[in-house]
């Protein structure tokens, strides 16, 4: 049985004698240097020279250093710049502030999983990861509540690297809605399975599937736009809030009745027989190769796809579209 924690299995007080280096002031790193400044925790946001994201930082009434400096000062640094650039970062700036007793953390496994990052034995290594973007990480601490969160040890050289773990995600919020103790691996490996196979590889194929059938069968694009993505948002708020039995309840009985009997023909043995051999070159280290590869010769794979995709129709009619939809943010 997964093991899940609260507030009242936290303690935050082990945090007060120690300062927190939160390297990068994104999505996460934002969100999170905020909450534990605001839970008392001292904190410096380590940023890159010239960092965009100083000034932001400062007005936010946080400390900021250059990140060596950050990492010197620190007793833990929890690594919030893209997990791309990490290895490069740590390899630079961490490693040579790593001294015996400090801990290391992350909020996705990938560089300790795939061995990019390989840290000195005399420290701690866990994982504290919301499960939200920043945004709503903040806005939620901000209302008194919390996201729900895992948290994962890898290495525990003090012997308090849980406690330590535990003690961060509530100083996030994490532990106010819930946090599940995992591993480095089983979050690295289900979290690329599931945005590679559903989430965003799936989602956006299934998308473009849908799209270019009703168009190539010479329905208007707009009308196929509506359709195949549009309507999605709908769907997935109702699945997010109920699962499927609250989505199947709330849409008509003629869509219930074609989601039974049309959609394990959409999703049929092949692309399970598929998802399996996804799974297995996550698991084998074969995607994690090719992907640190591919920055290894800055992205050219990358940029070609992106390039490719933007060029799809259906990125041209849904840009028209969306000008309709004045509640939608520039
Ligand atoms: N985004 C999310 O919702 C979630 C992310 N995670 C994990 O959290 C971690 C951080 O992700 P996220 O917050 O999305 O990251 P972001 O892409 O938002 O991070 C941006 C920050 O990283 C800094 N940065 C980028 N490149 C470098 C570099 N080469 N050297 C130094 N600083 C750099 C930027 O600096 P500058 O300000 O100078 O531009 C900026 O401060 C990742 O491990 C991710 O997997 C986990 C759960 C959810
Ligand atoms: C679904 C995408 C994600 O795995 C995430 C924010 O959890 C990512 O890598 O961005
Ligand atoms: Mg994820
Ligand atoms: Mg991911």
């Amino acid at each position: 049985m997964i093991r899940i924690y609260y507030d009242q299995d936290a303690d935050l007080s082990i945090l007060q004698e120690r300062t927190v280096a939160v390297i990068g002031y994104g999505s996460q790193g934002r969100a999170q240097a905020r909450n534990l400044k605001d839970s008392g925790v001292k904190v410096i946001v380590g940023l890159r020279p010239g960092s965009s994201s100083a000034e932001l930082a400062r007005e936010d009434g946080l400390a900021t250093a250059p990140i060596g400096e950050a990492a010197r000062e620190a007793d833990i640094i929890q690594m919030l710049i893209p997990d791309e650039q990490q290895a490069e970062v740590y390899a630079g700036e961490i490693a040579p502030h790593l001294k015996a007793g400090k801990a290391l953390m992350f909020s996705h496994g990938f560089n300790i999983h795939f061995g990019q990052i390989v840290p000195p034995q005399e420290v701690d290594v866990f994982m504290v990861a919301p499960k939200s973007p920043g945004p709503m990480l903040r806005r939620l601490y901000t209302e008194g509540a919390g996201v729900p969160g895992l948290i994962a040890v890898y290495q525990d050289y003090s012997g308090r690297a849980r406690d330590l773990a535990l003690a961060y995600a509530k100083a996030i919020g994490l532990t106010r809605a819930g946090v599940f103790e995992t591993t480095f691996r089983e979050e690295t490996e289900t979290d690329l399975f599931g945005e590679q196979c559903v989430l965003c590889g799936g989602v956006a194929e299934l998308i473009k599937a849908g799209f270019e059938t009703l168009v190539e069968a010479g329905y208007a694009p707009e009308i196929a736009y509506f359709e195949c993505l549009h309507e999605l948002k709908l769907i997935v708020d109702l699945i997010y809030e109920g699962g499927l039995t609250e989505m199947r309840c709330r849409v008509s009985n003629t869509a219930e009745y074609g989601d039974y009997r049309t959609g394990p023909r959409i999703i049929d043995q092949r692309v399970r027989e598929e998802m399996k051999r996804v799974l297995a070159e996550i698991q084998s280290g074969q995607f994690a190769r090719e992907w640190i590869l591919e920055n290894k010769a800055n992205q050219p794979v990358l940029k070609a796809m992106r390039r490719r995709e933007r060029e799809h129709q259906i990125e041209r009619v849904g840009k028209e579209l969306r000008k309709m939809m004045s509640w939608l943010k520039k």
